[in-house]
This record gives structure tokens, sequence and C-alpha cells, in this order.
């Protein structure tokens, strides 16, 4: 079914609000204010969705997507025809509504671009990419919806090591999933499904601190995010008044890219750092073996936390950075239940983040800072650092 609708705003997902009869439709490949023809591709009942198939008055924020293979069907780089300054000012608009409408909390964020982004185009700054292969044996990014790969020459978006290793053009029939990684010192590795070419280790450096990764560990995407975040996260704490004499916990720390920096930083402080990849842990703890400060925890935060026998206030600071569902209410309760003094909330999804600050706020915790990093360009992901404190 084909629709003409005018474009109203963004919306959390990637996608746009339109009406029709009263009806909600959220557009793909729109941009707000846009009149546009669509064509429906679902219907929930209550809702519909539909893809942008004709743009009859265009928005002065439009550009010609700069990926063929998106054009031609490819997810992953959904707002790749917004221009990047108006794409980060839709961010900041989905983020101050998820607060509002969610938390009842007003707040303006600028979404900050990367520093290597500052005057660029926004282009090669993924250094973890996945190609899905399909049945023909094509290596590159799905179709959404469907579990057919999309040719593409070129990987724009990642870093030019990762292009340029070409992996995009080959076929690989009868393999399921090809990861490629580049790190920050130059190393560069591919899995073949489970099979590890090149590096063995990713080593990464950031805050005066190495890791030593092992094939398949979770890193930060973006070649400045984990710097960025770190110093985010640093400044929260200086911001909070952090007690570089007393307990502190990361949770969700994956090789300990936060407890690691802060450990460093203050040497007088104790971090445990929880987390439930086996992998991670070991890869955290033998990175931080210099640290007598740090200790590593494997286990399901939750458990963790349900777990722990200290006294409420036992904790000067926690920092969480959840997956992309967040912390959750469990896992919220558990954290008001340890009356820690200071609370850094690392998010990738504001939706997320804005249920679970409701909660934190009803506990008796206030926002004290909130910053905000587009280290997904060219996508609709961005990520948030929340800095709180209790009374
Ligand atoms: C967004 S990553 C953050 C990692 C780390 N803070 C960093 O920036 O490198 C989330 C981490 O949480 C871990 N994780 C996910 N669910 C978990 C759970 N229920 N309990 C413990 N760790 C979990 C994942 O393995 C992953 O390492």
């Amino acid at each position: 079914m084909k629709l003409r609708v005018r474009v109203e705003k963004v919306a959390h997902g990637g996608v746009f609000v339109a009406r029709h009869e009263g009806r909600v439709i959220f557009v793909s490949g729109a941009i707000d204010g846009e009149l546009v023809d669509v064509e429906v591709s679902e219907d929930s009942g209550k809702f519909l969705r539909a893809d942008v198939v004709e743009v009859l008055e265009e928005s002065e924020h439009r550009q010609k997507h700069f990926w063929p293979a998106a054009i031609a069907g490819a997810g992953g780089a959904e707002f790749g025809h917004i221009k990047l300054s108006h794409q980060r000012t839709l961010k900041s608009q989905v983020l101050s509504e998820a607060l509002q409408r969610m938390a009842g909390i007003e707040a303006e964020v600028e979404v900050q671009s990367c520093p290597s982004d500052l005057d660029g185009d926004g282009l090669h700054y993924r250094t973890r990419v996945q190609l899905n292969v399909d049945q023909s044996g094509t290596a590159g990014p799905f179709k959404p919806r469907t579990n057919q790969a999309v040719f593409t020459k070129t990987l724009p978006l990642a870093v030019q090591e990762i292009e340029e290793l070409g992996l995009q053009l080959k076929n690989f029939n009868g393999v399921k999933r090809i990861s490629i990684a580049s790190s920050s010192t130059g190393d560069l590795q591919w899995m073949v499904d489970d099979k590890v070419n090149g590096s063995e280790r990713l080593v990464e450096r950031v805050g005066g601190r190495t890791f030593r990764l092992s094939s398949g560990a979770f890193w930060q995407v973006h070649k400045d995010a984990a710097g960025l975040l770190t110093a985010a996260v640093a400044k929260a704490c200086g911001e909070l008044g952090f007690d570089p004499t007393r307990p502190n916990l990361d949770l969700y720390a994956g090789a300990g890219l936060f407890s690691a920096t802060l450990s460093n930083s203050y040497p007088g402080a104790q971090f445990t750092a929880v987390e439930n990849s086996k992998q991670a842990v070991s890869d955290g703890s033998k990175s931080a073996r210099d640290l007598t400060n740090l200790k590593f925890v494997k286990s399901d935060v939750l458990q963790y936390l349900r777990h722990l026998d200290t006294k409420p206030g036992h904790f000067d600071t926690v920092v969480l950075d959840p997956p992309r569902s967040g912390a959750a209410n469990k896992v919220i309760e558990q954290v008001v239940k340890l009356g820690a003094r200071n609370l850094i909330y690392v998010a990738c999804d504001p939706v997320a983040l804005a249920r679970d600050l409701k909660n934190l706020v009803e506990a008796g915790y206030q926002l004290r800072g909130l910053e905000s990093f587009d280290i997904f360009p060219h996508t609709h992901h961005f990520e948030a650092v929340a800095a709180l404190s209790l009374g």
C-alpha cells in the first residue's frame, strides 16, 4: 500500500513519525518536515511501518547517501541520507524526549562529535565490523528483516585498514559470519566463523593503560570511543567529588576499560570489576596484573549484587555500562540498595537509560551531569554518560 504523508519528527530506533487517518506510521529513510510517498511494509494493528519511495518536498538536511550498498538496501547506515550536523540534532531530540517522557527530566543535551569526526564526514571510524555471509557466499551487511547479504565493494564506515583488507570482495561459500577488528596499536584480526586470522591478540592503549584482548572480545567500536568515554567517566568522577580512598564497583566491566584506568589514576581507591564473560574477565585480569587495587569477579551482575553482603554506603562510586537493554528494574533495585554516594551510568540506548534514571531519581538520586557522544555516525545510535549522586 502506498501513502502520501508529511513527516513530523524523529522517533527512537532511526525512524520518523508520520500519521495517516489518525494512525502512527514509523517511516524509514525520511527526514522531519518532508512530504514523502511511502510504501507500507508492516501493519501491527496499532501502527504501520513504511519506507520512503519518493521525496516530494525535500528537507534542507538531506544529502545523497554516501554508500551505494545502503541504497541497495544494506542496513547499518540508516541516517546516511541526513547531513551529519542534523543527525546529531535528531539524536539530541531523541534523548531529550526519552528523558522527559519516561523520567520527567527536562534536559537539552548536545550530542558531541568524536574528535576525529569534528571537521570530517563521519566515515572510517569503525574498528569492529561484522559481515554476514548468505547462502550464495556473499559477505556483506544483511538487508534488514532478510537473510540476504548485500554485496559491497566499499566499507565506508570501517577504518581504512579493514576496508583495504578487502574481505567484502571475496566469496565465502559455506561460512556464516566474518568478524574483523583493527586495534589502536595496529593489530588487524579477522575471524572466519571461529577461525582466527592475522594478529592473535588485539592490543589497545587508552588512558595510560594497555589492554590485551582475545579474539571476539568486546571493545568500543568507534576509534575514539574508548578514550572519549574513559575521559567522560573520569570527568564525572571529578565532578561528583570521587573519594580516592574508598571501595568502588565497575558493573558490566568488559575488560575493565573504566576500572583499570580509574584504578591507575587513584591507587588509594579499590575497584571491583564485575563481568559475566569469562574471556573478558581473563583479558581484563591479565591486563591489570600490576594494579593491586583492582579485582575482577566473573559473575552475572544481578547475582553478584544479590549476594553482596555490604552495609549501605559501603561503596563510594558505582560505574555501570550495561548492554543496549539497560540495567533494568531488578539490577537498579539492587544498585539502590547499595546506597553508593555516586553513580555513573554509561548508556547506549536513550530509552533504557531514561527508564532506569526514573527509578534512580525516585529512589533519591539526583542527576548532576549528562554528556552525550556521537560514537556511531550515520546510524541512529549514540552514547550517553549520566552522573548521579544521593540527596
Ligand atoms: C557495553 S559492554 C561494556 C564493557 C566495558 N565497560 C567497556 O566499555 O569496554 C557491556 C558488557 O557487559 C557484559 N554483560 C552483559 N550482560 C551482563 C550481565 N548480566 N552480567 C555481567 N556482565 C554482563 C558484556 O559481556 C559486556 O562486556
